[in-house]
C-alpha cells in the first residue's frame, strides 16, 4: 500500500531548545546528561509530532547535536589527528566543529545551495576507518522504545567522500572507497540485526554533474550496500537526476526518492527507467519553502506514478529532509489570517504529505477536507492585490546603466586622494558583539517593555562605544557595528515592502545558530531609508571614515522564502531597485565609503555547471544595479564568506566592486589563490582570523597569512580584515583579536618602508 514518509526533521526545536541547551553547555552552565536529555526530548517530540501528523515512514539519525556531516566523519571513524588526543567524545565532537586554543575547527561550508553549513571531513592518504555505530543504533532504540520503529537515515559514502577535503597531496578521498564500505555495510547490518527493514541513504551528489569516478563509485558502492541487510530507499534531492537518472535508477538498491518540487520535469525519464517492482517516492511537498502545496497539482503528479508502478510501490514525501523548514506554523500568532492561510511549515507539510496519501489510499474524498482548503488557499493567492504593485513592476522593467561611470583604475585615483588611507588599511565587516545585552533590549522592544526612545537611546550608546573601541584600536575604515540589527537579512526585510515575519520560524543555519528566513510574498519596493539613520549617526561622532553597510540584493533574496509566482531574477531586480536607492541616499548623507554584503552569491549558484551562466548575469547584475550609481569617489565594497571562487571568478571580477572582503583563514588563504590565478584587478581583503572559532588568533598568526596572501596579490591591492562580522563574538576577544591584526597591519607597512 502507498505509504507516507517523512526523510528528516528540525533539530532546534521550535522554541530553539538545542541551541539553547547547546551554548549553555559550551559555556559550562550546564552538563552533558542536561545536554544529551534536552536532545532526546526534542526526538521524542519530533517524533510523535510526525507520527500524530499522519507519517507512516518516520525517520531516525536525521537528529544531530551539530551536524549530520560530522556526525557520519564520527561514525566512520575519520577522527581528524589533533583531536584524537580528546578522550571524551562530546569534548572532541565539539573540538572539531568549533576548534580548542590548541586545534583550530575543521573546515564549515554551505550544504549544496543552502544557507545550512556543515563540517567538511578531513581525509588522509593513510586514512583507516572504524565503526562507531553507538548514534544510529541508540537512536533506532530510543524511537522503538516509544512504540516507532523508524528508518535511519544515513548520508551515503559517495557523498560523503565527494564532500571531504584530501589533507595530503597526490590523491583524491574517492580513492578510499574500498577503505569506507566495509564500514558502512557493518553499519547496516547491525540496524537490520537492530530491526530497521529499512534504511534511507543520502546521496544528494546524484543531482551535480558527476564525473565518471563518482559515477562507477556509486555503482560499486551500491552493488555492495545493496546487499549489506536492510532495504534501502537512496534519497536524492535538490535537483533533478538529468544524465544520472539511468544510473540512479539501476542501482541495486530497493527504492529511489526524487524531489518533484525542483524537478517535476525528471518525472517521465525517471519513470522510464526504473526497474519494476523498485519502490519510488516522490517528493512533491516543498522541504525548502514556506508555500502551501497544491494539492490537486501534488496529486496529480502522484497518480501518474500510481498509475505507471501501481500503490505497492508507492512512498509520498515531502521534497527533501524537512531540515531546513520552520517547525510549525500554529505558533505564528502574529501572522494576518490571509498570508497565514498561504503557508506550511514542517508540521503541516507533513500534514499535506499525509493527505495526499490518503487520498492515494482511499480516494479523493477521504482527505476532501484538505483539499478544499488547498483549493481554497491556492485560488485566494493567486487573485490577492497584496501581491502585484504595478508602479514597482514599471519601476524594474526601465533600463539603468549598470556600469560606474569610470573604470576602476581611475575610481581608485580618485577615492585614494579622498580617503588617503595608508597601505594595508585595516576594517571590520561590519557587526560587533550581539551581546545578551543587545539582544535583551531589542526583545524588550519588541515586547513593548522599552519604549523606541529608550531603545534608539540604548543602540546609539551601543555604536558610540563601538566607535571609541575602533578608534582606540587604531583601525582605519570603522563600522557603526550593526547593533539596531536582529539578522543581516531579516532587518531590511523588516524594512521593505513585499516582505513577511515569522515570530518562530526558526531554521538551523549552523550548529547553534538559527536565522529567521523572511517572507516574500509580493513585489518589493523600499518605502524610506533603512540604515542611513545608523551610518549618518555613528558618521557624525568621528573623524575617521564610516562605512555604510547594506545586505545585497542576491543575499535577501537567498536567504528568504521567495515567492514562486515569478521568475527568482525578477524578485532580485525589484530588491536590487530598493538597495540601490538606499545606496545612494547613504552617499546623499556623506557616507564615503558603501559596502553591500553577498555572502550568498555563490550559495545561489545552480547545482548544474550548465545551468551557471544564467543565474550569474541576473546575480552579478543585479548587485551591480545596487552599486552603479555612486560617483567615482564613493568606495563600494562587497563582503563574501564560506563560498569558493575558483570558478566564478569572471563573475566577481563583473561585479566591478573597489574593494571584497573574503573569508580565507579557515582554509590558510586558499581561498584567495583563485584571485591570484585570475589576476583580479581590484582590492581585496582576505580574512586573516577565523570569526567562527572561539580562539583569538596571534599577531604572529595574521601575519603568515598576510605574508602568505602577499605572494601574488600587490600590496596595494590588500586590505586587513576578519573573516567575517563580529556579532557571535565577544568584546574580549574582539579587542585582543582587532588588536593583533592592526599590529599585523603596521607590522607589515613598517616592514615594507624598509
Ligand atoms: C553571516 N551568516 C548569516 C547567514 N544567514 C543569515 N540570514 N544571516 C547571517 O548573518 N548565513 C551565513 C552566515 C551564518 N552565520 C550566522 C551567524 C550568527 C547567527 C545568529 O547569531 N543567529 C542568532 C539569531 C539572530 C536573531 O534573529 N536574533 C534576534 C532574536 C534574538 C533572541 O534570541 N532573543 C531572545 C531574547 C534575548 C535574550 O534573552 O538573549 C529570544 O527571543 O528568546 C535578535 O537579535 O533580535 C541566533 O541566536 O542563532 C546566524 C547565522
Ligand atoms: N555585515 C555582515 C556580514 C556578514 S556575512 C556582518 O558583519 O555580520
Ligand atoms: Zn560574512
Amino acid at each position: 500500500m502507498t505509504r507516507s514518509a517523512n526523510l528528516g526533521f528540525s533539530r532546534i526545536g521550535l522554541n530553539r531548545e538545542l541551541k539553547k541547551a547547546l551554548e549553555s553547555y559550551w559555556k559550562g552552565e550546564s552538563d552533558t546528561a542536561a545536554l544529551h536529555a534536552t536532545a532526546a526530548g526534542l526526538r521524542a517530540r519530533h517524533w510523535s509530532l510526525q507520527r500524530e501528523a499522519g507519517i507512516a515512514v518516520i525517520p531516525s539519525n536525521d537528529f544531530s547535536l551539530y551536524d549530520h556531516v560530522l556526525d557520519t566523519s564520527v561514525l566512520v571513524g575519520a577522527i581528524p589527528p589533533r583531536f584524537a588526543g580528546i578522550a571524551d567524545p562530546d569534548a572532541r565532537y565539539f573540538a572539531m566543529a568549533r576548534g580548542t586554543d590548541a586545534a583550530p575547527a575543521m573546515e564549515m561550508t554551505k550544504w549544496f545551495d543552502t544557507n545550512y553549513h556543515f563540517i567538511v571531513p578531513e581525509l588522509h592518504r593513510d586514512q583507516a576507518f572504524a565503526l562507531n555505530a553507538g548514534k544510529p543504533l541508540n537512536h533506532f532504540r530510543e524511537a522503538q522504545a516509544l512504540g516507532l520503529v523508524t528508518r535511519p537515515v544515513i548520508l551515503g559514502p559517495v557523498t560523503f567522500l565527494s564532500l571531504a577535503k584530501a589533507k595530503d597531496d597526490g590523491f583524491e578521498p574517492l580513492d578510499l572507497l574500498d577503505a569506507l564500505l566495509p564500514v558502512y555495510a557493518e553499519l547496516l547490518a547491525q540496524l537490520k540485526a537492530e530491526g530497521a527493514d529499512w534504511v534511507q541513504i543520502d546521496e544528494p551528489v546524484l543531482v551535480l554533474d558527476l564525473s565518471s569516478r563518482q559515477q562507477a563509485a556509486l555503482e560499486k558502492a551500491y552493488a555492495v550496500l545493496g546487499k549489506a541487510g536492510p532495504d534501502i530507499l537512496l534519497t536524492t534531492y535538490f535537483g533533478d537526476l538529468r544524465d544520472n537518472t539511468e544510473l540512479a535508477a539501476r542501482l541495486p538498491v530497493a527504492g529511489l526518492h526524487i524531489d518533484l518540487v525542483r524537478a517535476p520535469g525528471q518525472l517521465d525519464a525517471v519513470l522510464a527507467a526504473l526497474p519494476a517492482g523498485k519502490t519510488l517516492s516522490v517528493g512533491v511537498v516543498d522541504g525548502r519553502n514556506i508555500w502551501r502545496t497544491d494539492l490537486d497539482a501534488a496529486f496529480g503528479l502522484v497518480s501518474r506514478v500510481w498509475d505507471h508502478i501501481g500503490p505497492d510501490c508507492l512512498e509520498i514525501a515531502p521534497s527533501c529532509s524537512l531540515l531546513h523548514s520552520p517547525v510549525d506554523l500554529d505558533a505564528e500568532t502574529a501572522l494576518d489570517a490571509e498570508l497565514k492561510s498561504w503557508l506550511a511549515f514542517a508540521r503541516q507539510k507533513l500534514e499535506e504529505v499525509a493527505a495526499l496519501t490518503t487520498a492515494q489510499q482511499r480516494g479523493r474524498g477521504a482527505a476532501r477536507t484538505a483539499f478544499e482548503a488547498s483549493a481554497a488557499a491556492i485560488a485566494a493567492h493567486k487573485a490577492s492585490a497584496r501581491i502585484h504593485r504595478p508602479e514597482v513592476k514599471a519601476r524594474a522593467a526601465q533600463a539603468i546603466a549598470l556600469d560606474r561611470n569610470s573604470s576602476f583604475a581611475s575610481r581608485r585615483e580618485k577615492q585614494r586622494a579622498r580617503f588617503n588611507l595608508p597601505d594595508y588599511p585595516t576594517t571590520t565587516i561590519g557587526s560587533f558583539p550581539q551581546t545578551k545585552e543587545v539582544r535583551q533590549a531589542r526583545a524588550a522592544f519588541k515586547k513593548g517593555q522599552l519604549d523606541r526612545a529608550g531603545y534608539d537611546a540604548f543602540l546609539e550608546q551601543q555604536t558610540e562605544r563601538a566607535i571609541r573601541i575602533q578608534e582606540e584600536l587604531g583601525l582605519d575604515v570603522l563600522v557603526h557595528g550593526e547593533f539596531e540589527r536582529n539578522d543581516m537579512v531579516e532587518y531590511f526585510g523588516e524594512q521593505l515592502d513585499g516582505f513577511a515575519f515569522t515570530r518562530n520560524g526558526w531554521v538551523q543555519s549552523y550548529g547553534s545558530r538559527c536565522v529567521k528566513p523572511p517572507v516574500i510574498y509580493g513585489d518589493v519596493s523600499r518605502p524610506a531609508p533603512m540604515t542611513v539613520r545608523w551610518s549618518a549617526f555613528a558618521a557624525s561622532l568621528t573623524d575617521r571614515h564610516m562605512k555604510g553597510m547594506l545586505t545585497g540584493p542576491v543575499t535577501i533574496l537567498q536567504w528568504s522564502f521567495v515567492r514562486v509566482d515569478q521568475p527568482r531574477a525578477e524578485t532580485c531586480r525589484q530588491i536590487g531597485l530598493a538597495i540601490r536607492q538606499e545606496v545612494l541616499d547613504l552617499e546623499q548623507a556623506g557616507i564615503g565609503i558603501i559596502q553591500i554584503d553577498e555572502p550568498a552569491l555563490r550559495e545561489g549558484l545552480p547545482l548544474r555547471r550548465s545551468d551557471w551562466d544564467a543565474y550569474l548575469r541576473w546575480a552579478v547584475d543585479c548587485f551591480r544595479l545596487s552599486a552603479s550609481g555612486v560617483a567615482d569617489d564613493t568606495q563600494i565594497h562587497t563582503h563574501m564568506c564560506y563560498a569558493e571562487f575558483n570558478d566564478i571568478m569572471p563573475a566577481i571580477a563583473a561585479m566591478d566592486a573597489d574593494v571584497i572582503s573574503i573569508e580565507t583563514s579557515r582554509s590558510d588563504m586558499e581561498l584567495l589563490e583563485a584571485f591570484r590565478d585570475f589576476n583580479y584587478p581590484n582590492e581585496i581583503g582576505p580574512g586573516v582570523w577565523d570569526i567562527h572559532a572561539p580562539r583569538v588568533p596571534d599577531q604572529a598568526d595574521m601575519l603568515a597569512l598576510l605574508r602568505k596572501a602577499g605572494r601574488g596579490i600587490a600590496p596595494d591591492q590588500l586590505w586587513v580584515n576578519p573573516d567575517c562580522g563580529l556579532k557571535t563574538r565577544g568584546w574580549p576577544e574582539v579587542n585582543a583579536a582587532l588588536q593583533n591584526l592592526v599590529a599585523a597591519a603596521k607590522a607589515l607597512r613598517s616592514a615594507a618602508a624598509r
